[in-house]
């Protein structure tokens, strides 16, 4: 069986992976994505493990009968190409990284420590600039939190904020939230306006889809309002790239933490600074936002923990045992 690797962030674990894996399955890595030589490789292959799949690579790959997504996102994946042979799996574990870096970064923003860190490396002490300046900032208890997605990373998200005292609220595809406690309430997403004005901060984490993509626009940050947070982990384009840049910049909404972009470098890794530039707005002159480069999920637990899945799949198909997770088709 021939496993080719076009997931980046599984480099760290190759040995782990190999070790969890049949000794008769050949792993092709590929260390930088170049579409052509992924392309060229897929002929022969059995699994492509990936989270980005495109229309040539889907077509070359006819023999594929599982593609794994080296985490949750499918939205990279082009499935109208794909043999009716190939299924699709994913693979979660990064919920604790996540809303560890959710939580972070929320009280970051809250408490104005991104601002403070810049002035006392100018020798202007943060207690005078209470006195002087901006009021106290709150802590987290009694806070609103609101969820845009309430699935792993949303529920891991609740759990920690609920320690600091926060409340919380949501609203999903399909307004259930199974048996999650800890929210004052919870809806669909035709609720989402009266969540952006009621929450504080509000956490993005939904799937990106026809429907999602830009569900967050002028309208929704104006009710967040000059004090609200934004914060977004789940992709760049559920929040218009315009209304983002301009509300920060306008001081519509206090602040943000943004993790997923609109652009990417197209190798994966920033060759030059204009490639690594997130958007073709100036996003990194503005002193209200936190930028990182989807990195919120990226620790070793998340990583050792898919690479678990993925074998386990891989020795499962090799077996002809049944898959887990499979996210296609659509049952
Ligand atoms: N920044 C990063 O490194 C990572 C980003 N993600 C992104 O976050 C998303 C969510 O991840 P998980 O919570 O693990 O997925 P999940 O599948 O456990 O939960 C997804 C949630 O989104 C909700 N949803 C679906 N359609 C919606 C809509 N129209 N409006 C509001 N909510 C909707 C679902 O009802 C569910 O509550 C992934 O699809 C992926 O795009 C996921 C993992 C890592
Ligand atoms: O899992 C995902 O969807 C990611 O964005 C990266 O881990």
């Amino acid at each position: 069986m021939k496993v080719v690797v076009g997931e980046r962030n599984l480099l760290p674990h190759r040995e782990l992976l190999v070790s969890l894996i049949p000794a008769d399955v050949t792993l092709s890595w590929h260390e930088r994505f170049d579409e052509e030589a992924v392309v060229a490789d897929l002929g022969d292959a059995d699994v492509y493990v990936g989270g980005r799949v495109t229309p040539a690579m889907a077509r070359a790959g006819r023999r594929l009968r599982l593609v794994h997504i080296g985490g949750v996102g499918t939205d990279k994946v082009s499935f109208a190409d794909l043999s009716s042979d190939t299924r699709v799996a994913n693979t979660f574990h990064h919920e604790d990284s996540i809303a560890e870096y959710i939580m972070a970064a929320a009280v970051m923003l809250r408490r104005g420590l991104i601002g403070q860190d810049a002035a006392l490396r100018q020798g202007v002490w943060a207690t005078s600039v209470y006195q002087d300046g901006p009021p106290q900032p709150p802590t987290m208890r009694g806070a609103v939190v609101g969820y845009v997605g309430f699935g792993h990373i949303g529920r891991r998200t609740a759990d920690l904020f609920g320690a600091l005292g926060a409340r919380g609220c949501a609203v999903t595809g399909s307004g259930r939230v199974g048996d999650a406690g800890g929210l004052d309430w919870h809806a669909d997403t035709t609720e989402l306006g009266r969540l952006m004005k009621e929450a504080d901060v509000v956490v993005v984490s939904a799937p990106l889809t026809d429907r999602t993509a830009g569900m967050i626009g002028d309208a929704e940050l104006e009710a967040l309002g000059p004090n609200g947070i934004l914060i977004n982990v789940g992709r760049g384009p559920l929040v218009a790239e315009g209304a983002l840049f301009e509300a920060l910049r306008d001081g519509v909404i206090g602040g943000a933490a943004i993790d997923v972009w609109y652009r990417y470098p197209s190798g994966g890794d920033a060759a030059d600074a204009d490639r690594a530039r997130p958007s073709e707005l100036p996003f990194d002159e503005l002193p209200n936002l936190l930028m990182t480069p989807h990195t919120s999920g990226v620790t070793r637990d998340t990583f050792v923990g898919r690479v678990h899945d993925i074998a386990d799949n891989i020795s499962r198909l090799s077996d002809g045992r049944s898959l887990d997770r499979v996210v296609w088709p659509v049952r």
